[in-house]
């Protein structure tokens, strides 16, 4: 049995759920994978010169044993995630300790620890397979998956599900991730597939989406209302093309950072009127490695006041993380709120505790996004009030030069992976609805 008559079935529009649920399982599915002999490869190596090319592999991989609660899912499509960036240099730590920690807690978790990681945090496909206690869906329905993975045995995650003591990212601190033709996830994490969008443009929002969901808006994170002055750094990136967005349909103001004219065209084309190009602008916020210059702290919060009629930022959307966080406390207006996910360029932070304090700011750390928040972020997209960012599309062939681009910042938006889709643009479900939103979706394509 192989993946092409998966393949064929989810193409046909006869096939029904009886269909799916009688199909045989493959024995073996391709898999993107690190490998856990190959930790130590970039050691001595630059962060920038690790290259996820030589790290990333395309492998033939058993298929797992389905567990209660879980689903198997056939993947048309995936995206590139920094999480797979991380794990592909082995940064800050092997993901390959997540495993073997996950596979000490209990039995059925004992099947991730493996030699290899399938990485992977999103996925548009369809249901294979449901485990014992699964009622809500069944083989054949077509799905997206967040990547929250809880257990939720422990009280301490039952208001707000992030909080669960064995809380773990699917596809990162977890194994048989999305960027697979069949992945393996518990069936709380799936939810319906967008009908107006293809495979790989309702793959490509999940985990960014649901993230900036709970860091912007959610009052888990900064609460975001009308009139707010949101700083987003990355504005056109995975992040920050959902947060401006979310700015925007909330009747906020978004103040955007980006590092070319044609990222600022982007967040233009968004409807962003105040962007900041921080390259063209030159700021360096470090005079050194060890020393930060106030003086361009300052001069970067004037050149927001000339953008927002000389008031102060409410709510910082923080990620770049050592590089930027100084900054990003001191523009803060009094009251105002940092709200950090990341620190892609450094996790020790500096800034200057004084403007915090005396200012009564408040900085807020945010995670991914609680089993609400994904299904409300999820909503809005298949509502058509945001909409995915996809720009490019590479085959599962190729990851490892997706993960590459995305590394060296390379890309714009959101970067696809067609898992067993055979060509873009396949999955849509409803035209009219898809016509309604046609420029909005295609807003970062080819660019
Ligand atoms: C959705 C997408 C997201 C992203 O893209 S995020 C970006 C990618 N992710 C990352 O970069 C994060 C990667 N993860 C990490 O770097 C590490 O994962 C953490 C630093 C987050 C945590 O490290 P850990 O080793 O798990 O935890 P510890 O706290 O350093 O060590 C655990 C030991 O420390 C003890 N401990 C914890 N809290 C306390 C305390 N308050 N007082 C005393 N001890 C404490 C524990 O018990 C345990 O001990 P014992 O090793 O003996 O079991
Ligand atoms: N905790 C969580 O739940 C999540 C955390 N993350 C983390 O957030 C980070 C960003 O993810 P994502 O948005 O998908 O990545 P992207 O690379 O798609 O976008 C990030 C953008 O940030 C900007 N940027 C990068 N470095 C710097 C810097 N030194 N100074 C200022 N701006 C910078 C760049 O935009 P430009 O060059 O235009 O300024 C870049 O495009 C990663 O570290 C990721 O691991 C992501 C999702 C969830």
């Amino acid at each position: 049995m192989t993946t092409q008559a998966i393949l064929d079935a989810i193409q046909s529009p006869e096939s029904t759920p009886a269909d799916f649920a009688a199909l045989p399982l493959p024995e073996s599915y391709r898999a993107i994978t690190v490998h856990k002999d190959e930790t130590d490869m970039f050691a001595g190596l630059e962060t920038r010169d690790k290259d996820p090319r030589k790290s990333i592999h395309l492998d033939e991989v058993p298929l797992p044993e389905l567990g209660p609660g879980e689903a198997l899912v056939a993947v048309m499509a995936s995206s590139v995630n920094y999480n797979s960036v991380w794990t592909s240099i082995f940064e800050p730590l092997s993901t390959f300790g997540f495993l073997e920690r996950y596979g000490r807690t209990n039995e059925l978790a004992k099947r991730h620890d493996l030699p290899y990681h399938i990485i992977g945090s999103d996925l548009a496909g369809v249901v294979l397979r449901t485990g014992p206690g699964v009622n809500a869906w069944k083989p054949g329905d077509e799905v997206v998956a967040h990547c929250l993975s809880v257990e939720l045995e422990s009280s301490d995650g039952h208001n707000d599900t992030m909080l669960d003591p064995e809380q773990r990212i699917w596809g990162f601190e977890t194994n048989f991730g999305g960027l697979a033709e069949i992945a393996l996830v518990k069936s709380n994490q799936l939810m319906p597939k967008p009908d107006h969008l293809s495979w790989e443009e309702a793959a490509a929002p999940g985990l960014v989406n649901s993230t900036a969901y709970r860091q912007l808006v959610s009052r888990n994170g900064a609460g975001m209302k009308q009139g707010d002055n949101v700083l987003i750094w990355g504005a056109s990136g995975g992040l920050g093309s959902y947060a401006t967005q979310f700015a925007l349909a909330g009747g906020a103001n978004p103040i955007c950072v980006v590092s070319s004219p044609q990222k600022a065209d982007i967040c233009r084309a968004m409807g962003a009127e105040a962007i900041i190009d921080r390259n063209a602008e030159d700021y360096k916020f470090w005079k050194n490695e060890r020393e930060q210059d106030p003086r361009e702290w300052k001069r970067f919060g004037k050149r927001i006041r000339e953008l927002t009629g000389g008031e102060d930022i409410d709510i910082v959307f923080e990620h770049p993380g050592r590089e930027t966080f100084g900054a990003s406390v001191f523009v803060t207006r009094k009251g105002g709120t940092i709200t950090t996910c990341a620190s892609t360029s450094g996790y020790m932070h500096e800034y200057d505790n004084r403007y915090l304090w005396m200012s009564l700011k408040r900085i807020i750390g945010s995670h991914f996004a609680n089993y609400r928040e994904a299904w409300e972020a999820n909503r809005l997209i298949a509502k058509g009030k945001i909409h995915p960012t996809l720009s490019k599309v590479y085959s599962l062939e190729e990851t490892g030069q997706a993960a590459y681009d995305v590394h060296r910042n390379l890309h714009q938006g959101k970067v696809g992976v067609l898992c067993l889709a055979p060509e873009e643009g396949l999955g849509v479900r409803d035209e009219e609805m898809r016509a309604k939103h046609l420029d909005a979706i295609n807003r970062f394509r080819n660019i």
